[in-house]
Protein backbone atom coordinates (compact mmCIF):
# COMPACT_ATOMS: atom_id res chain seq x y z
CA UNK A 1 0.00 0.00 0.00
CA UNK A 2 1.32 3.44 -1.05
CA UNK A 3 2.33 5.33 2.10
CA UNK A 4 0.04 7.44 3.94
CA UNK A 5 0.00 11.21 2.19
CA UNK A 6 1.17 14.26 4.31
CA UNK A 7 -0.60 16.20 7.02
CA UNK A 8 -3.10 18.94 6.69
CA UNK A 9 -1.02 21.43 7.88
CA UNK A 10 -0.88 26.02 8.13
CA UNK A 11 2.27 25.69 6.03
CA UNK A 12 0.04 25.09 3.25
CA UNK A 13 -1.09 29.06 2.70
CA UNK A 14 -4.44 29.75 1.75
CA UNK A 15 -5.40 26.31 2.79
CA UNK A 16 -8.88 26.09 5.20
CA UNK A 17 -6.20 24.48 8.53
CA UNK A 18 -3.48 28.19 7.16
CA UNK A 19 -6.73 30.47 8.14
CA UNK A 20 -8.09 28.29 11.15
CA UNK A 21 -4.34 29.01 13.17
CA UNK A 22 -4.13 32.76 11.32
CA UNK A 23 -7.44 34.03 12.46
CA UNK A 24 -9.90 31.70 13.98
CA UNK A 25 -7.79 30.39 16.74
CA UNK A 26 -6.43 33.57 17.87
CA UNK A 27 -10.22 35.03 18.06
CA UNK A 28 -10.61 31.82 19.83
CA UNK A 29 -7.93 32.74 22.80
CA UNK A 30 -9.29 36.66 22.92
CA UNK A 31 -12.84 35.06 23.91
CA UNK A 32 -11.43 33.19 26.48
CA UNK A 33 -9.52 36.16 27.67
CA UNK A 34 -12.71 38.38 27.65
CA UNK A 35 -14.68 35.72 29.44
CA UNK A 36 -12.20 35.72 32.11
CA UNK A 37 -12.25 39.18 32.36
CA UNK A 38 -15.68 39.58 32.59
CA UNK A 39 -15.75 36.90 35.75
CA UNK A 40 -13.44 38.85 37.14
CA UNK A 41 -16.01 40.25 40.50
CA UNK A 42 -17.78 36.36 40.24
CA UNK A 43 -13.79 35.33 41.16
CA UNK A 44 -13.70 37.77 44.06
CA UNK A 45 -16.85 37.35 45.10
CA UNK A 46 -15.99 33.62 45.40
CA UNK A 47 -12.04 33.43 46.52
CA UNK A 48 -11.94 37.33 47.46
CA UNK A 49 -8.12 38.34 46.13
CA UNK A 50 -6.81 35.37 45.54
CA UNK A 51 -9.35 34.79 43.11
CA UNK A 52 -8.30 37.84 41.21
CA UNK A 53 -4.71 37.27 40.98
CA UNK A 54 -5.30 33.80 39.88
CA UNK A 55 -7.33 35.42 36.78
CA UNK A 56 -4.77 37.64 35.93
CA UNK A 57 -1.93 35.50 35.72
CA UNK A 58 -4.48 32.74 33.66
CA UNK A 59 -5.04 35.85 31.47
CA UNK A 60 -1.08 36.63 31.41
CA UNK A 61 -0.32 33.08 30.47
CA UNK A 62 -3.16 33.33 27.66
CA UNK A 63 -1.72 36.56 25.72
CA UNK A 64 1.75 34.92 26.04
CA UNK A 65 -0.02 32.13 24.22
CA UNK A 66 -1.80 33.69 21.75
CA UNK A 67 1.34 35.73 20.72
CA UNK A 68 3.59 32.64 20.85
CA UNK A 69 0.92 30.99 18.11
CA UNK A 70 0.40 34.82 15.97
CA UNK A 71 4.61 34.78 15.83
CA UNK A 72 4.92 30.81 15.06
CA UNK A 73 7.15 30.21 17.69
CA UNK A 74 7.90 26.90 18.77
CA UNK A 75 5.63 24.26 20.22
CA UNK A 76 7.10 24.45 24.27
CA UNK A 77 6.34 20.92 26.58
CA UNK A 78 3.69 20.95 28.75
CA UNK A 79 4.27 22.44 32.40
CA UNK A 80 1.71 20.90 34.79
CA UNK A 81 0.95 17.60 36.58
CA UNK A 82 -1.96 16.04 34.96
CA UNK A 83 -2.07 12.29 34.15
CA UNK A 84 -1.59 13.17 30.14
CA UNK A 85 1.63 15.79 30.57
CA UNK A 86 4.01 12.95 29.51
CA UNK A 87 2.05 11.94 26.77
CA UNK A 88 1.87 15.57 25.48
CA UNK A 89 5.76 15.82 25.89
CA UNK A 90 6.61 12.76 24.03
CA UNK A 91 4.54 13.39 21.72
CA UNK A 92 6.52 16.94 21.62
CA UNK A 93 9.24 15.09 20.99
CA UNK A 94 8.22 12.83 18.04
CA UNK A 95 7.10 15.71 16.38
CA UNK A 96 10.56 16.96 16.64
CA UNK A 97 12.27 13.78 15.63
CA UNK A 98 9.61 13.40 12.54
CA UNK A 99 10.47 17.54 11.59
CA UNK A 100 14.08 16.49 11.28
CA UNK A 101 15.91 19.36 9.32
CA UNK A 102 12.33 21.16 8.58
CA UNK A 103 13.44 23.22 12.11
CA UNK A 104 11.53 22.26 15.88
CA UNK A 105 7.67 21.94 15.46
CA UNK A 106 5.83 25.08 14.86
CA UNK A 107 2.48 26.51 15.07
CA UNK A 108 2.23 27.39 11.04
CA UNK A 109 4.43 24.44 10.68
CA UNK A 110 3.27 21.67 12.24
CA UNK A 111 0.40 19.26 11.39
CA UNK A 112 -3.07 21.18 11.90
CA UNK A 113 -4.74 18.60 13.98
CA UNK A 114 -1.61 18.55 17.00
CA UNK A 115 -1.49 22.16 17.11
CA UNK A 116 -5.20 22.65 17.26
CA UNK A 117 -5.21 20.36 19.93
CA UNK A 118 -2.31 21.53 21.77
CA UNK A 119 -4.04 25.32 21.77
CA UNK A 120 -7.03 23.46 23.89
CA UNK A 121 -4.79 21.81 25.94
CA UNK A 122 -2.60 25.13 26.61
CA UNK A 123 -5.87 26.72 27.49
CA UNK A 124 -6.48 24.02 29.99
CA UNK A 125 -2.81 24.61 31.37
CA UNK A 126 -3.32 28.41 31.62
CA UNK A 127 -6.26 27.13 34.57
CA UNK A 128 -4.34 24.42 35.91
CA UNK A 129 -1.72 26.49 36.91
CA UNK A 130 -3.73 28.89 38.71
CA UNK A 131 -5.65 27.62 41.17
CA UNK A 132 -8.55 28.41 43.10
CA UNK A 133 -9.85 29.09 39.69
CA UNK A 134 -8.61 25.90 38.03
CA UNK A 135 -11.99 24.50 37.64
CA UNK A 136 -13.10 27.05 35.73
CA UNK A 137 -14.91 26.10 31.99
CA UNK A 138 -13.85 29.76 29.70
CA UNK A 139 -16.63 27.98 27.74
CA UNK A 140 -19.26 26.81 29.72
CA UNK A 141 -21.12 30.52 29.27
CA UNK A 142 -21.44 30.16 25.17
CA UNK A 143 -22.31 26.28 25.67
CA UNK A 144 -25.21 27.58 27.77
CA UNK A 145 -26.41 30.29 25.50
CA UNK A 146 -25.97 27.25 22.98
CA UNK A 147 -28.63 25.16 24.53
CA UNK A 148 -30.95 28.22 25.48
CA UNK A 149 -30.84 29.37 21.98
CA UNK A 150 -31.67 26.07 20.49
CA UNK A 151 -34.99 25.79 22.58
CA UNK A 152 -37.46 25.56 20.12
CA UNK A 153 -35.48 23.20 17.81
CA UNK A 154 -34.99 20.90 21.03
CA UNK A 155 -38.86 21.00 22.09
CA UNK A 156 -39.11 19.78 18.69
CA UNK A 157 -37.29 16.63 18.51
CA UNK A 158 -38.03 15.87 21.98
CA UNK A 159 -41.65 16.54 21.09
CA UNK A 160 -41.29 13.65 17.94
CA UNK A 161 -39.13 11.12 19.71
CA UNK A 162 -42.35 11.01 22.94
CA UNK A 163 -44.95 10.99 20.35
CA UNK A 164 -43.04 7.72 18.46
CA UNK A 165 -42.31 6.03 21.71
CA UNK A 166 -46.25 6.32 22.31
CA UNK A 167 -46.54 3.29 19.85
CA UNK A 168 -43.04 1.86 18.71
CA UNK A 169 -43.84 -1.34 19.76
CA UNK A 170 -46.54 -1.55 16.92
CA UNK A 171 -44.33 -0.19 14.48
CA UNK A 172 -43.34 -2.71 11.74
CA UNK A 173 -39.94 -3.50 10.28
CA UNK A 174 -40.16 -0.54 7.51
CA UNK A 175 -41.63 2.38 9.99
CA UNK A 176 -39.03 1.42 12.54
CA UNK A 177 -36.19 1.57 9.62
CA UNK A 178 -37.82 4.95 8.05
CA UNK A 179 -38.02 6.43 11.86
CA UNK A 180 -34.23 4.95 12.73
CA UNK A 181 -33.05 6.66 9.25
CA UNK A 182 -34.91 9.96 9.95
CA UNK A 183 -33.23 10.38 13.59
CA UNK A 184 -29.61 9.48 12.15
CA UNK A 185 -30.05 12.33 10.02
CA UNK A 186 -31.52 14.60 12.45
CA UNK A 187 -28.23 13.32 14.61
CA UNK A 188 -25.84 14.27 11.57
CA UNK A 189 -27.46 17.87 10.93
CA UNK A 190 -27.47 18.51 14.61
CA UNK A 191 -23.93 18.70 13.94
CA UNK A 192 -23.62 21.75 12.18
CA UNK A 193 -24.04 23.30 15.70
CA UNK A 194 -20.26 23.61 16.88
CA UNK A 195 -18.92 26.62 18.47
CA UNK A 196 -15.71 26.15 17.19
CA UNK A 197 -16.04 26.48 13.85
CA UNK A 198 -17.82 30.28 14.20
CA UNK A 199 -15.22 30.92 17.13
CA UNK A 200 -17.95 30.89 19.54
CA UNK A 201 -19.96 32.82 18.33
CA UNK A 202 -23.87 31.86 18.25
CA UNK A 203 -24.54 28.48 15.98
CA UNK A 204 -27.56 27.12 17.82
CA UNK A 205 -30.20 25.82 15.98
CA UNK A 206 -33.07 27.62 15.58
CA UNK A 207 -35.67 26.08 13.34
CA UNK A 208 -37.07 22.55 13.61
CA UNK A 209 -34.88 19.74 11.36
CA UNK A 210 -37.43 17.13 11.16
CA UNK A 211 -39.30 19.20 8.14
CA UNK A 212 -36.18 20.28 6.47
CA UNK A 213 -34.66 16.42 5.92
CA UNK A 214 -35.97 16.23 2.70
CA UNK A 215 -34.63 19.19 1.06
CA UNK A 216 -31.37 18.17 3.17
CA UNK A 217 -30.90 14.98 1.47
CA UNK A 218 -29.05 15.37 -1.53
CA UNK A 219 -26.54 17.21 0.64
CA UNK A 220 -25.60 13.62 2.02
CA UNK A 221 -22.70 12.70 0.11
CA UNK A 222 -21.88 9.25 1.50
CA UNK A 223 -25.00 7.61 2.79
CA UNK A 224 -24.39 4.41 4.88
CA UNK A 225 -27.48 4.49 6.63
CA UNK A 226 -28.56 0.74 5.18
CA UNK A 227 -25.50 -0.81 6.40
CA UNK A 228 -26.09 0.53 9.95
CA UNK A 229 -29.52 -0.33 10.01
CA UNK A 230 -28.43 -4.05 8.53
CA UNK A 231 -26.08 -4.57 11.10
CA UNK A 232 -28.39 -3.39 14.34
CA UNK A 233 -31.49 -5.44 12.98
CA UNK A 234 -29.47 -8.59 12.48
CA UNK A 235 -27.86 -8.03 15.89
CA UNK A 236 -31.55 -7.58 17.65
CA UNK A 237 -32.69 -10.63 15.85
CA UNK A 238 -30.02 -12.60 16.90
CA UNK A 239 -30.19 -11.11 20.40
CA UNK A 240 -34.20 -12.29 20.93
CA UNK A 241 -33.00 -15.46 20.59
CA UNK A 242 -29.93 -15.59 22.27
CA UNK A 243 -30.45 -13.39 25.00
CA UNK A 244 -27.17 -11.38 24.08
CA UNK A 245 -26.25 -8.09 24.16
CA UNK A 246 -26.06 -4.92 21.07
CA UNK A 247 -24.30 -2.62 22.84
CA UNK A 248 -23.81 1.02 20.53
CA UNK A 249 -20.78 3.18 21.61
CA UNK A 250 -21.59 6.90 20.94
CA UNK A 251 -18.15 9.08 20.46
CA UNK A 252 -19.91 12.37 21.52
CA UNK A 253 -19.49 15.65 20.18
CA UNK A 254 -20.64 19.15 21.10
CA UNK A 255 -23.16 20.00 24.08
CA UNK A 256 -26.59 22.07 23.05
CA UNK A 257 -28.74 20.94 20.14
CA UNK A 258 -26.09 18.42 18.76
CA UNK A 259 -25.86 16.70 22.13
CA UNK A 260 -30.46 16.58 22.46
CA UNK A 261 -30.22 15.14 18.70
CA UNK A 262 -27.77 12.53 20.17
CA UNK A 263 -29.51 11.55 23.03
CA UNK A 264 -32.99 11.51 21.20
CA UNK A 265 -31.42 8.69 18.77
CA UNK A 266 -29.90 6.67 21.41
CA UNK A 267 -33.68 6.97 23.37
CA UNK A 268 -34.72 5.59 19.92
CA UNK A 269 -32.02 2.31 19.59
CA UNK A 270 -32.93 1.35 23.49
CA UNK A 271 -36.24 1.42 22.84
CA UNK A 272 -36.95 -0.03 19.71
CA UNK A 273 -34.31 -2.55 21.56
CA UNK A 274 -31.86 -2.36 18.37
CA UNK A 275 -29.29 -1.93 21.20
CA UNK A 276 -29.56 -3.04 24.61
CA UNK A 277 -26.89 -1.03 26.00
CA UNK A 278 -25.55 2.63 24.79
CA UNK A 279 -22.45 3.88 26.12
CA UNK A 280 -21.21 7.61 25.85
CA UNK A 281 -17.94 8.67 25.40
CA UNK A 282 -16.84 13.01 26.25
CA UNK A 283 -14.28 14.63 27.27
CA UNK A 284 -12.41 15.15 30.52
CA UNK A 285 -11.56 19.00 29.65
CA UNK A 286 -12.85 21.85 27.86
CA UNK A 287 -12.46 20.95 24.08
CA UNK A 288 -12.78 22.86 20.80
CA UNK A 289 -15.01 25.36 22.51
CA UNK A 290 -18.38 23.00 22.55
CA UNK A 291 -18.04 19.65 23.34
CA UNK A 292 -19.24 17.63 26.08
CA UNK A 293 -17.55 17.15 29.50
CA UNK A 294 -19.10 15.37 31.84
CA UNK A 295 -20.51 18.28 33.78
CA UNK A 296 -22.30 19.25 30.40
CA UNK A 297 -23.93 16.26 30.00
CA UNK A 298 -25.14 16.06 33.24
CA UNK A 299 -26.08 19.78 33.01
CA UNK A 300 -28.24 18.62 30.16
CA UNK A 301 -30.33 15.90 31.91
CA UNK A 302 -30.73 18.40 34.83
CA UNK A 303 -31.91 20.99 32.17
CA UNK A 304 -34.13 19.47 30.47
CA UNK A 305 -35.93 17.63 33.99
CA UNK A 306 -36.78 20.91 35.15
CA UNK A 307 -38.28 22.68 31.66
CA UNK A 308 -41.42 23.82 31.61
CA UNK A 309 -42.47 21.45 28.89
CA UNK A 310 -43.88 17.96 29.57
CA UNK A 311 -42.10 16.00 26.82
CA UNK A 312 -38.10 17.85 27.35
CA UNK A 313 -38.54 16.80 31.04
CA UNK A 314 -40.10 13.55 30.05
CA UNK A 315 -36.60 12.88 28.02
CA UNK A 316 -34.64 14.57 31.13
CA UNK A 317 -36.35 11.88 33.52
CA UNK A 318 -36.13 8.86 31.50
CA UNK A 319 -32.42 9.37 30.26
CA UNK A 320 -31.28 9.79 33.42
CA UNK A 321 -33.20 6.69 34.55
CA UNK A 322 -31.32 4.65 31.93
CA UNK A 323 -28.20 5.74 33.44
CA UNK A 324 -29.49 4.91 36.53
CA UNK A 325 -30.66 0.97 35.10
CA UNK A 326 -27.54 0.60 33.68
CA UNK A 327 -28.38 0.40 30.00
CA UNK A 328 -26.70 3.88 29.14
CA UNK A 329 -23.21 4.46 30.52
CA UNK A 330 -21.11 7.34 30.21
CA UNK A 331 -17.64 7.24 29.85
CA UNK A 332 -14.71 9.58 29.66
CA UNK A 333 -11.00 9.09 28.70
CA UNK A 334 -7.93 11.50 28.44
CA UNK A 335 -7.06 9.74 24.71
CA UNK A 336 -9.69 11.83 23.19
CA UNK A 337 -8.07 15.50 24.69
CA UNK A 338 -4.88 14.13 22.98
CA UNK A 339 -3.30 15.19 19.28
CA UNK A 340 -3.35 11.55 18.95
CA UNK A 341 -4.77 10.23 15.56
CA UNK A 342 -6.83 7.26 15.86
CA UNK A 343 -4.91 5.11 14.39
CA UNK A 344 -2.39 5.40 17.33
CA UNK A 345 -4.80 4.39 19.89
CA UNK A 346 -4.34 0.56 20.17
CA UNK A 347 -1.23 1.68 20.93
CA UNK A 348 -1.30 4.52 23.19
CA UNK A 349 -4.91 3.75 24.89
CA UNK A 350 -4.84 -0.07 24.68
CA UNK A 351 -7.73 -0.20 27.31
CA UNK A 352 -9.74 2.54 25.71
CA UNK A 353 -8.94 0.19 22.21
CA UNK A 354 -10.38 -2.94 24.46
CA UNK A 355 -12.91 -1.12 25.31
CA UNK A 356 -14.37 -0.26 22.10
CA UNK A 357 -14.04 -3.49 21.21
CA UNK A 358 -16.75 -4.88 23.21
CA UNK A 359 -18.70 -3.11 20.87
CA UNK A 360 -21.49 -3.66 17.78
CA UNK A 361 -20.92 -0.52 16.48
CA UNK A 362 -19.26 2.28 17.19
CA UNK A 363 -20.68 5.83 16.37
CA UNK A 364 -18.38 8.55 16.10
CA UNK A 365 -19.80 12.35 15.74
CA UNK A 366 -18.42 15.39 14.17
CA UNK A 367 -15.66 16.98 12.43
CA UNK A 368 -12.86 16.40 14.92
CA UNK A 369 -13.54 12.41 14.93
CA UNK A 370 -13.13 12.51 11.38
CA UNK A 371 -10.09 14.18 11.21
CA UNK A 372 -8.68 11.70 13.77
CA UNK A 373 -9.98 9.00 12.04
CA UNK A 374 -8.60 9.67 9.15
CA UNK A 375 -5.54 11.26 10.47
CA UNK A 376 -6.60 14.71 8.94
CA UNK A 377 -4.22 13.92 5.96
CA UNK A 378 -4.42 15.33 2.32
CA UNK A 379 -6.17 12.41 0.84
CA UNK A 380 -7.16 11.94 -2.45
CA UNK A 381 -11.38 12.04 -2.46
CA UNK A 382 -11.66 8.64 -3.47
CA UNK A 383 -9.64 6.79 -1.42
CA UNK A 384 -11.48 3.80 0.78
CA UNK A 385 -12.34 5.09 4.23
CA UNK A 386 -11.18 1.61 4.97
CA UNK A 387 -7.42 2.78 3.56
CA UNK A 388 -7.80 6.23 5.81
CA UNK A 389 -9.00 4.50 9.19
CA UNK A 390 -5.41 3.30 8.92
CA UNK A 391 -5.75 -0.38 10.76
CA UNK A 392 -7.98 1.59 13.63
CA UNK A 393 -10.79 -1.44 13.64
CA UNK A 394 -12.04 -1.71 17.28
CA UNK A 395 -15.23 -2.96 15.56
CA UNK A 396 -17.63 -1.82 13.08
CA UNK A 397 -17.83 1.99 13.33
CA UNK A 398 -19.68 4.81 11.68
CA UNK A 399 -18.59 8.56 11.04
CA UNK A 400 -21.64 11.11 11.30
CA UNK A 401 -20.20 14.67 10.53
CA UNK A 402 -20.94 17.85 8.61
CA UNK A 403 -17.75 18.72 6.54
CA UNK A 404 -15.87 21.28 8.13
CA UNK A 405 -12.19 20.89 7.18
CA UNK A 406 -10.56 20.47 4.18
CA UNK A 407 -10.44 15.96 4.27
CA UNK A 408 -12.92 13.72 2.54
CA UNK A 409 -12.44 10.18 1.32
CA UNK A 410 -14.63 7.05 0.32
CA UNK A 411 -16.06 9.42 -2.65
CA UNK A 412 -17.03 8.08 -6.04
CA UNK A 413 -14.75 9.05 -8.65
CA UNK A 414 -15.28 12.96 -9.75
CA UNK A 415 -17.93 13.39 -6.83
CA UNK A 416 -15.59 15.74 -5.48
CA UNK A 417 -14.02 17.67 -8.49
CA UNK A 418 -18.01 18.26 -9.35
CA UNK A 419 -18.76 19.81 -5.89
CA UNK A 420 -15.68 21.82 -5.98
CA UNK A 421 -16.46 23.95 -9.64
CA UNK A 422 -20.30 24.18 -8.33
CA UNK A 423 -19.41 25.55 -4.85
CA UNK A 424 -15.98 26.00 -3.63
CA UNK A 425 -16.63 25.99 0.42
CA UNK A 426 -18.54 22.64 0.01
CA UNK A 427 -15.39 20.96 2.34
CA UNK A 428 -15.52 23.45 4.76
CA UNK A 429 -18.95 25.61 5.23
CA UNK A 430 -20.70 22.27 7.07
CA UNK A 431 -23.55 22.36 4.64
CA UNK A 432 -22.16 18.90 3.49
CA UNK A 433 -22.63 15.70 5.31
CA UNK A 434 -21.84 11.95 5.28
CA UNK A 435 -22.87 8.89 7.38
CA UNK A 436 -20.08 6.78 6.31
CA UNK A 437 -19.54 3.02 7.96
CA UNK A 438 -16.63 0.81 7.79
CA UNK A 439 -17.81 -2.84 8.90
CA UNK A 440 -13.96 -4.70 8.83
CA UNK A 441 -12.31 -5.66 11.94
O1 LIG B 1 -17.45 20.00 16.50
P1 LIG B 1 -16.83 19.38 15.30
O2 LIG B 1 -17.84 18.88 14.33
O3 LIG B 1 -15.81 18.32 15.64
O4 LIG B 1 -16.09 20.51 14.54
C1 LIG B 1 -14.97 21.12 15.00
C2 LIG B 1 -14.26 21.55 13.80
O5 LIG B 1 -14.14 22.88 13.81
C3 LIG B 1 -12.84 23.21 13.55
O6 LIG B 1 -12.32 23.77 14.72
C4 LIG B 1 -12.76 24.11 12.43
O7 LIG B 1 -11.46 24.43 12.35
C5 LIG B 1 -12.10 21.97 13.19
O8 LIG B 1 -10.89 21.92 13.74
C6 LIG B 1 -12.93 20.90 13.70
O9 LIG B 1 -12.81 19.87 12.82
MN1 LIG C 1 -16.86 19.76 18.52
Amino acid sequence: MAAAPVSLSGRFKGSFAYFTIKDRLPQILTRVIDTLHRHKNEFFEKHGEKGVEAEKRAISFLSKLRNELQTDKPMIPLNDELPDTPIWNQYLEYQRNVSNGNGQPSWFQSPWLYVECYMYRRIHEALIHNPPIDDFDPFMEAKIQSFFESQQAIIAVCTYLQELLKNIEDLNENQLKEEFFKLLQVSLWGNRCDLSISAGEDNSQKSSLLQSLNDFKSFILVDDMENLWSLLLNSKKRTTTKESITRVDMILDNAGFELITDLVLANFLSSSKLATEVHFHGKCIPWFVSDTTKHDFNWTLKQLQSANHMWMSRCGMNWEGNLKKGVWVYHDHMFWTLPHEFSSMAQVAPDLYAELQKSSVIIFKGDLNYRKLTGDRKWEFTVPFHQALNKFHPAPLCSIRTLKAEIQVGLKPGQGEQLATSESEWMINGKYGIIQFDASV
